[in-house]
């Protein structure tokens, strides 16, 4: 182990990883969990932070996604059985889950780094609520210089309500955070025109410039004979529809070997499913194309004017309200003559802005005993249509 060496090294990932402000790497149960000792292969996870700390270095932020709860879980408590029932299998995420964070905790505290978990459902990222609690948790953790570690919160999620594999959550949160490129760790480096492991012709894809349902067809299932994958490449191409749906790139690559990010860093094999749009085109799309916006504020024309210059809406320019609608929730911003200018997602609810509207953002705590900041819309939450 040479921390000190990792202290200094920084490490250059292939265009277009390289321009990523914020990653995100899933990494799966095969390769977090040793197949002979059925433990956490520190080794390997020492590797990945030493990785991780040197992004952090060149000023990016990261965020991984770790399976391995139930293959740790599985095997600490003896259950052995191939066709363990849901509870079991919620049991033995329960057991691993610590185990697993222990194990991530060590090797980036090595580097003087601290991580922290993040246990998400389904509906964490369905439900706006939620998923702007989520994501404001997750923002101050990137603040605080943690790196969060993702993973499904297997005890309390029905095999309805799962995603069923962290590929596609690894994708959702990819999204929640606003992620340039998605990475995804495999036992496999990319997209083959056919299942390699089945057909020997087949040929690997290093770029998806566009995912169409040709390539859809080429993604098969897991490789069972690894005994803990679960999704195989078809989870990876949803995810990566869902991740190029936000803007964010997915990568593909082979990650058993110790440090695979220095490794994408110098030459490795991947393949590359480009996005069509940026992470903020794709954000502002999402916001202006709300089917039924929840609300309205109706503005003076020199917040208008303000907005249109690229400012915040602040509660000073807003002369009415209509509607009921929550914080989070993606309103309408009108001017006088009743035009739709922009839509954007408020920070306040209607009846706070209601007792807000027209005065200065520094009287904001004291009319609501409470303040989520000066601005109503922020300018990143804002989309003009
Ligand atoms: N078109 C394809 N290209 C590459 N791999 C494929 C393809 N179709 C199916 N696979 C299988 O998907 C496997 C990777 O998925 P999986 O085993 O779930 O990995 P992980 O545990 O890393 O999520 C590969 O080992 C391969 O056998
Ligand atoms: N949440 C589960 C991971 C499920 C999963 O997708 O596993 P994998 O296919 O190894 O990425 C666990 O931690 O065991």
């Amino acid at each position: 182990m040479t921390v000190m060496a990792a202290k200094t090294e920084v490490l250059t990932l292939p265009e277009p990883l390289l321009k990523a402000r914020r990653l995100t790497v899933k990494i799966g149960s095969a390769l977090v969990v040793n197949a002979e000792t059925g433990e956490a292969d520190i080794d390997w996870m020492r590797g990945m932070a030493q990785d991780v700390a040197a992004l952090m270095r060149e000023g990016k932020q990261v965020m991984i996604v770790s399976s391995g709860a139930g293959a740790l879980g599985r095997r600490y408590l003896g259950l052995t059985g191939s066709r363990l029932r849901l509870d079991q299998k919620q049991a033995a995420a329960a057991v691993g889950q610590p185990r697993l964070m222990q194990a991530w905790e060590g090797v980036f505290n090595e580097l003087g780094l601290k991580t922290a978990q993040v246990l998400l459902t389904r509906e964490d990222t369905e439900k706006r609520r939620r998923w702007l609690n989520a994501r404001a948790t997750i923002e101050t953790l990137f603040d605080l210089g943690c790196v969060p570690i993702v993973n499904e919160n297997d005890t309390v999620v029905t095999e309805e309500i799962r995603y069923g594999d962290n590929d596609r959550l690894a994708a959702r949160a990819a999204q929640l955070v606003q992620s340039e490129a998605l990475i995804l760790l495999s036992d496999i480096d990319g997209l083959y025109t056919a299942d390699p492991r089945k057909n020997p012709e087949a040929r690997h894809i290093p770029l998806v410039e566009k995912l169409d349902a040709d390539i859809e067809a080429m993604a098969g299932g897991a490789n069972t004979s690894a005994g803990v994958g679960t999704g195989g490449m078809a989870t990876k191409i949803a995810a990566a529809r869902i991740a190029g749906s936000a803007g964010c790139s997915t990568t593909i690559a082979y990650g058993a070997m110790l440090r695979p990010l220095s490794a994408l860093g110098s030459g490795a094999k991947f393949t590359l499913i480009r996005a069509q749009s940026s992470v903020t085109a794709a954000y502002k799309a999402w916001i202006a194309g709300t089917v039924v916006p929840a609300g309205e504020v109706v503005l003076d024309d020199g917040a208008v004017a303000a907005l249109k210059s690229g400012k915040s809406l602040l509660p000073s320019g807003i002369v009415e309200v209509h509607g009921s609608f929550d914080k989070g929730d993606s309103i309408s911003i009108l001017g006088v003559n009743g035009c739709e200018h922009a839509r954007g997602i408020v920070a306040y609810g209607a009846d706070e802005i209601r007792l807000i509207k027209g005065r200065p953002s520094k009287e904001i705590e004291g009319l609501l005993g409470y303040t989520a900041g000066d601005v109503i819309i922020h300018r990143d939450n804002m989309a003009f249509i």
